[in-house]
């Protein structure tokens, strides 16, 4: 009998056809080292088919279904939208087609990597295998994601819940959907369906939206209550079952026990990193609650042969994150550079209407980190000329300042992670505040709110008593 198994040797192993795997093994393969990479299910990992590019899309459809109740306003006359969830279905459908030939196995195979369509697990210290394959590497990268994490909920495990992996194909719209999570995926999902015309409520435990600006949080919040979301906060789901074809989630707040009832039930209460199958102690890889245990280097200290990028790396998880992590992983291990994770400011932008952006830290967290030497400057999107134009006013730009040095900045409104790059690019490169009021900003745009932010930290000086002193003094001069 032969042996059925195939013998690789690899530069680089990579486990994980996602945002982080897939910009790991890219990279190394364009520098010319030999690749391989195992991918047990979908390529492009959950961005593509079951995270950011569905929900973007089906955040789009539901922008038109609002834009059309909107239109009264400007004078438009419509009717009342109606949704054909299929059509719907097939925008959604259609982003994950268009945009998945860029993480194909063929643009892959074409860029020299060789790509085993296996789950892997370790061997040993350096062997990765899969049913077909044993492939000894010279360093190996685990990104391997997250999954919905699904808290021990007495009843749920009895009942029909959804997760991301189903509520973009869900044969039928939601007459009530009960959303389990006030996180980016619950209100991103919580939107979207009411706008298509569900009933939704939100239950909460904390805080809905607890990373972001508490004062931006609060006003995205009112928008969605305005449109009618229910949001239940410092409502703990503790009991779920189901009767006559209806879910029934039996909540604590503090005063009493109320009871949700609805037709479907998204659980969307954080992820768990995707360690399972690995064999990790075969491999010397430590592993935590958070995902494999690596500092800022996203180097492995049991295996340093091992790297961890991305949600499997228990940190932020954000698809530009699961790039960066690449990027540093490159730059480290192949051009042997000191670039550590944390070495920029990481954004978060949550794609509600307002949206919610957040870069560095949020206001109350530079407090907590630098104490009374924190300042704010703000500046409204209602005196936004474009914003008054379009009549969409609701927001603000806030920066946020340690001894007058850019540490954060939170945005809410229309556009919000659009215009937080500008705020990005001043921060990663260590700009100081004056490079965001020391350029002409086109009139009308939204992103002028960074610049009037920035300069509103200056008019107490700008225009002080020393200043009109100093230009009275100028004016001798002929
Ligand atoms: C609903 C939703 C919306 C989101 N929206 C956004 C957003 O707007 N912006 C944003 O930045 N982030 C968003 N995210 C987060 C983003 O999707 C993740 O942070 C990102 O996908 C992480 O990339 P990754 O490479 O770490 O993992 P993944 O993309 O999950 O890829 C991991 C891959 O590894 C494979 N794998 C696992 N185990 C094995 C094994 N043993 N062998 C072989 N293959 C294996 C999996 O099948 C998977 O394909 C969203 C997430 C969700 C759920
Ligand atoms: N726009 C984006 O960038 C985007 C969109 C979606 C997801 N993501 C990523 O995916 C991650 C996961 O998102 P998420 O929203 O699932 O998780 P999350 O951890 O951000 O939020 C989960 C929420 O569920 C609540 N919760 C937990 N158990 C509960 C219970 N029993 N009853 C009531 N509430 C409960 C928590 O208090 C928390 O606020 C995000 O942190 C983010 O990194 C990003």
């Amino acid at each position: 009998m032969t042996d059925p198994v195939q013998d690789l040797k690899a530069d680089l192993c990579v486990i994980g056809a996602g945002s982080g795997g897939l910009s790991a093994a890219a990279g190394a393969a364009q520098l010319g080292l030999k690749v391989v990479l195992y991918e047990k299910h979908e390529m492009g990992g959950d961005c593509l088919n079951y995270g950011c590019v569905p929900s973007k899309a089906l955040l789009s459809a539901a922008k038109a279904a609002a834009g059309v109740r909107e239109a009264r306003k400007y004078g438009i006359q419509t009717e009342d939208p109606k949704t054909d969830w299929e059509t719907v279905k097939s925008h959604v459908a259609g982003a994950i087609e268009t945009i998945a030939p860029v993480d194909s196995q063929e643009r892959f195979e074409g860029l020299g990597v060789t790509v085993i369509r296996e789950a892997a697990r370790f061997a040993d210290k350096k062997t990765i295998v899969s049913e077909t394959t044993r492939t000894q590497a010279r360093r190996i990268v685990i990104a391997t994601g997250s999954r919905a994490l699904i808290p021990p909920i007495d009843g749920l495990k009895d009942v029909p819940f959804l997760t991301n992996e189903t509520i973009f194909t869900l044969p039928e719209l939601p007459r009530h959907l009960i959303i389990l999570g006030g996180g980016p995926i619950g209100l991103e999902m919580a939107q979207a369906f009411r706008r298509l015309g569900s009933d939704v409520t939100v239950i909460e435990m904390g805080r809905a939206m607890p990373r972001a600006d508490a004062e931006h949080a609060a006003i995205a919040i009112k928008a969605l209550r305005d449109e009618g979301v229910t949001i239940l906060e410092q409502h703990k789901a503790g009991r779920v079952s189901q009767e006559s074809g209806r879910i029934r989630v039996h909540t604590e707040n503090g005063a009493g026990t109320p009871v949700i009832e609805g037709s479907h039930l998204l659980v969307a209460t954080g992820r768990r990193a995707v360690l399972d199958g690995l064999d990790l102690e075969k491999g010397g890889v430590e592993a935590d609650h958070k995902g494999i245990v690596v500092g800022n280097t996203l180097r492995c200290r049991s295996n340093p042969r091992v790297w961890a990028l991305g949600d499997a790396a228990g940190k932020e998880q954000f698809t530009h994150i699961a790039g960066w992590h690449a990027s540093v992983f490159t730059r480290r291990a192949f051009f042997k550079q000191g670039t550590k994770a944390s070495s920029l400011p990481v954004p978060a932008v949550t794609y509600t209407s307002p949206e919610v952006a957040q870069l560095g830290l949020t206001e109350a967290e530079a407090i907590a980190k630098h104490g009374g030497k924190v300042t704010t400057s703000a500046f409204p999107f209602h005196e936004n000329d474009r914003a008054i134009a379009e009549g969409k006013t609701l927001g603000e730009c806030k920066l946020v300042l340690h001894k007058g040095k850019l540490v954060g900045a939170s945005i809410v409104g229309e556009g919000a992670g659009d215009i937080l790059q500008l705020v990005s690019v001043a921060m990663s490169n260590g700009l100081k505040l004056t490079a965001l009021t020391n350029f002409i900003s086109p009139y009308p745009t939204r992103a002028e709110v960074v610049k009037r932010a920035a300069s509103a930290h200056f008019t107490p000086v700008v225009f002080g008593t020393n200043s009109r002193r100093l230009v009275g003094l100028l004016q001798r001069i002929p």
